[in-house]
């Protein structure tokens, strides 16, 4: 689905981006294509929450982990745009109301 992405970012208000984090061939391409989506001209100033998702899963790679993995923190520090980190398990419902709470609080501040 990336290549359409970009069609959608002029509308956009936050960004939500999913990492399957129990998957770390896909953890590394997300984290490519993440760099790609926070260089967007639209999305400079769009608040970004980055979730680790599936963390049910018994090989999932930790926050801790990526963050070392990838350079997040540098990602982070480097983006012109204000971005959270989260875990969850969309299945068993962990880390959803922290959701929640990261996109009204983006959608407030973008109003
Ligand atoms: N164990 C587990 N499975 C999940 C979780 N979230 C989604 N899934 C399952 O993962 C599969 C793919 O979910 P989708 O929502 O279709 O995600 P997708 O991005 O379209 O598909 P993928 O690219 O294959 O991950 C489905 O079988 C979901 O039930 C989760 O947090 N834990």
């Amino acid at each position: 689905m990336g290549p359409i992405w970009p069609s959608y970012y002029s509308e956009c208000s936050a960004l939500l981006f999913v990492v399957d984090a129990s998957n770390p061939a896909q953890v590394s391409s997300s984290c490519i294509q993440l760099l790609s989506v926070l260089s967007a001209e639209p999305l400079a100033s769009v608040p970004v929450l980055v979730l680790f998702n599936k963390i049910d899963l018994p090989c999932y790679m930790s926050l801790v982990e990526m963050k070392s993995l990838f350079r997040l923190q540098d990602v982070v520090s480097c983006a012109s745009q204000p971005i959270s980190l989260l875990e969850s398990s969309a299945r068993l419902g962990t880390g959803l109301a922290q959701v929640l709470q990261w996109l009204r609080s983006a959608l407030r501040e973008r109003c």
